[in-house]
């Protein structure tokens, strides 16, 4: 094989109470990654992150996972998902480069055998090899990961509205306002809300998965980062949707909703951001597979 082209789709990691352990796979945005042989490891980007996202394989989370797998391969990512917007943006090339590697040289591994690979290469985003965006990037729906293992859940049809608002946020700066130690009572509703929402998922009960997305520590720590969260958040479920997270480390927040609102849903999180002064860029879109060879 000459060359691998895939599609690796944007992410939305943690889902409230799942922090680094439940991610989402969305069918859209997503990153086209080209891996070739190559005399040494190079980069190429084009599209959102030229320019701004290192080319250096030390600092490209793309970069990493080669350097992890021992190949040397050309990689050129066509960048569509906003950096540092809290869906997956670094996890797409990462995810998509180990599943093109491993298909380029036959290694044989299975998509749970790609997670932790992949994960390497997140040290390069948020200096943390975390798997809950790699994970869902490779597995698809809804994913659970837990140390080395990987298990996706299929979710029900529902859409997902995506708001991204015009703050920044790094991965890096919003991990660094988590304590190190929750209190038990905070830890035991954390679990809580993250069991139920894979139990919401697997009896395919969106309300129950909705619910559970609200209330988190992770909610708790971070939302005072995105300014108007409250409002936002009150006025997606005026709409009626099922529930609202802060997708990944933000500022995105999605809002997973029944398909005939997410228009008013989409409409309603904009116009909260707006009379707080922030001007927003939003997507509205499903649940996704995983990555593929396209
Ligand atoms: N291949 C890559 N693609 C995108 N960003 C990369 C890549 N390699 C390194 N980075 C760096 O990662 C940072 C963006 O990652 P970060 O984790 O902060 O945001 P995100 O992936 O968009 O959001 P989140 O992880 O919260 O979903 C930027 O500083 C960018 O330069
Ligand atoms: N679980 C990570 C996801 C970042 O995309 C965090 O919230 O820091």
């Amino acid at each position: 094989m000459e060359r691998v082209r895939v599609r690796a789709s944007a992410t939305s990691a943690n889902l409230g109470a799942g922090f680094d352990v439940l991610g989402l796979a969305l069918d859209e945005p997503y990153d086209v990654i080209e891996v070739e042989p190559a005399e040494r490891l190079e980069i190429r980007i084009v599209g959102k992150g030229a320019g701004s996202i290192p080319l250096d394989p030390e600092k490209n989370t793309a970069g990493l996972v080669a350097k992890a797998m021992g190949r040397d391969v050309l990689i050129t990512i066509h960048s569509n998902i906003r950096p540092s917007g809290g869906l997956g943006s670094s996890a797409a090339p990462a995810a998509g480069t180990a599943f093109a590697i491993n298909e380029l040289f036959s290694l044989g591994y299975t998509r749970e055998g790609l997670v932790p690979i992949a994960a390497k290469g997140e040290v390069a985003a948020a200096g943390v090899a975390h798997a809950d965006n790699v994970g869902p990037c490779i597995m698809g729906g809804l994913t659970i990961v837990c140390g080395d293992h990987a298990k996706s859940v299929a979710m029900p049809d529902v859409s997902v509205v995506a708001i991204l608002p015009d703050i920044e946020v790094s991965t890096k700066a919003a991990r660094e306002l988590l304590p190190a130690c929750v209190p038990l009572r905070e830890m035991v509703l954390n679990v809580g809300k993250a069991c139920m929402l894979v139990a919401g998922a697997s009896s395919k009960d969106p309300a129950m998965i909705g619910r559970s997305l609200m209330g988190s520590f992770n909610e708790k720590y971070r939302s005072p980062l995105i300014k108007g969260y409250e409002d936002v958040r009150a006025g997606a479920l005026s709409q009626g949707a099922y529930g609202v997270a802060i997708s990944g480390s933000g500022p995105t927040m999605i809002a997973l909703c029944p398909g005939e609102r997410s228009k008013h849903v989409e409409k309603a999180m904009i116009g909260q951001f707006g009379k707080h002064g922030i001007s927003c860029e939003s997507f509205i879109t499903r649940v996704g597979q995983g990555v593929q060879i396209i």
